[in-house]
């Protein structure tokens, strides 16, 4: 080295240093959704309020993409376009084809097929009103088909038509597992898809309005945001969650403890997957209801092992070190009881969170400003350039 390791003189005055993930900094203003003292509103609507008074997914999406709840004309139009959409083409359908025989994450599988999807539309570069609102329509009706027919081509079953005289959440479980679901199932699956259908600006959403801010398409953020949402620090975690569970029930087979184990990762600075939030600090206002639906589902059922493991957990980390548990901790046991494997977790969050990244891209690109902020130079300066031999 040849210079001294001189502060750098060009970044931006009074810029807090973005060392901490730029935490509660404000980046965008949005009418989609909010976080206010640990509590979660879709367009003014508190989650307790959908939630508790049985709205569809379908209404869900119209919400965030309207500001407004739909009328019952609006609704049977929304759903009927929806509907009409559910089908994927044979060339996408051999695409999945060719990438269910290979060992590929099933969230690397869903990325590169909704970019295909842009490729296999023709009207994908076109900006009008018309044709953005077509293709958000195309990529939320056709994500359940794209994951179903994955699941079922990987397990060499033959992929199955979509219902049209089913809910969302009834088709995707129909064409997932090839049987009706109970009400129930039905119940749980659309609850699911509500509560992760949007989040303010969580890392995927934010992915997305960045890549919205610069005028790209709509294909285009929702892969950036699928790719932004893998990760286990974010919507990745419920995979890891159902696979902690089941290392910890093989622990306590073997004679061990769920303290133990918990103990063991915790010294050694490991995350535990499903716990802790950027946001909230008293609770996860999205947890309790899949907690109950855990509870529900497994009751009285060879699953109830994973429901009462994971009230263990919630205690010892509370405890321990007072962590709340997240949307991703419950919502493992509810996926793995509605038959989903555990890899296929991601892709339901996606399936709901796209109806969320779709809203924000429309709502980045209606008030549209290129979104490029500074970062603070903290490398060395002013060295001199010596030829190669000489280095
Ligand atoms: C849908 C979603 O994206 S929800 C989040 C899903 N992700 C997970 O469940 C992964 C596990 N959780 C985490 O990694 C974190 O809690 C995050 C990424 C969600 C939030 O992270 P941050 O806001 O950056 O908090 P940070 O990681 O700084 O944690 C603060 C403190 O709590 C600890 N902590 C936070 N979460 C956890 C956890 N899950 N397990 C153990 N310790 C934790 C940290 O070690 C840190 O302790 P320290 O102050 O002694 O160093
Ligand atoms: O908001 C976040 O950081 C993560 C989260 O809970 C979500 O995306 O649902």
């Amino acid at each position: 080295m040849n210079a001294a390791h001189t502060p750098a003189t060009h970044t931006p005055a009074a810029q807090t240093p973005a060392a901490n993930g730029m935490k509660d900094m404000i980046a965008c203003q949005t009418r989609i959704s909010s976080i206010v003292d640990d509590r979660l509103a879709y367009a003014g609507y508190d989650i307790s309020e959908l939630m508790e008074n049985n709205a569809s997914f379908e209404e869900v999406i119209y919400l965030l993409w309207n500001l407004h709840l739909p009328t019952q004309v609006e609704l049977n139009h929304f759903v009927r376009e929806l509907r009409a959409n559910y089908e994927i083409s044979d060339a996408v359908e051999q695409c999945i084809l060719i990438q269910s025989r290979r060992h590929l994450h099933p969230m690397s599988v869903l990325r590169s097929t909704v970019s295909l999807l842009g490729v296999y539309n023709v009207r994908a570069e076109d900006t009008s009103v018309d044709a953005r609102y077509d293709q958000s329509i195309q990529l939320m009706a056709k994500m359940p088909t794209i994951i179903a027919t994955f699941a079922r081509l990987r397990r060499g079953l033959v992929p199955l038509a979509p219902r049209t005289d089913l809910s969302f959440a009834a088709n995707f479980l129909y064409m997932l597992t090839g049987h009706e679901p109970t009400a129930l199932e039905e119940e749980a699956m659309n609850k699911a898809l509500i509560l992760h259908a949007d989040h303010e600006l969580n890392a995927s959403t934010f992915a997305a309005r960045v890549c919205a801010s610069t005028l790209s398409d709509i294909y285009s953020c929702v892969t950036t945001a699928i790719g932004t949402l893998k990760g286990p620090l974010h919507g990745g975690a419920n995979e890891r969650v159902f696979e902690m569970l089941t290392e910890i029930r093989e622990r306590v087979d073997a004679g061990g403890s769920v303290s133990d184990y918990l103990g063991q990762k915790l010294s050694s600075e490991e995350k535990i997957m499903g716990f802790g939030h950027r946001v909230y600090k008293t609770r996860d206002p999205r947890e309790q209801y899949l907690r109950a639906m855990a509870e529900e589902l497994t009751t009285g059922t060879e699953n109830a092992v994973w429901y009462e493991l994971s009230r263990e957990i919630e205690d010892y980390m509370k405890n321990t070190k007072g962590l709340i548990p997240n949307v991703d901790f419950y919502s493992a046991t509810v996926y793995h009881t509605l038959g989903i494997d555990r890899d296929i977790f991601t892709l339901i969050f996606a399936m709901s969170r796209v109806s969320g990244w779709i809203a924000h891209i429309q709502e980045q690109q209606k008030h549209n400003k290129l979104i490029r902020p500074r970062s603070q130079y903290v490398g060395l300066s002013g060295l001199t350039y010596e030829a190669v031999g000489r280095r």
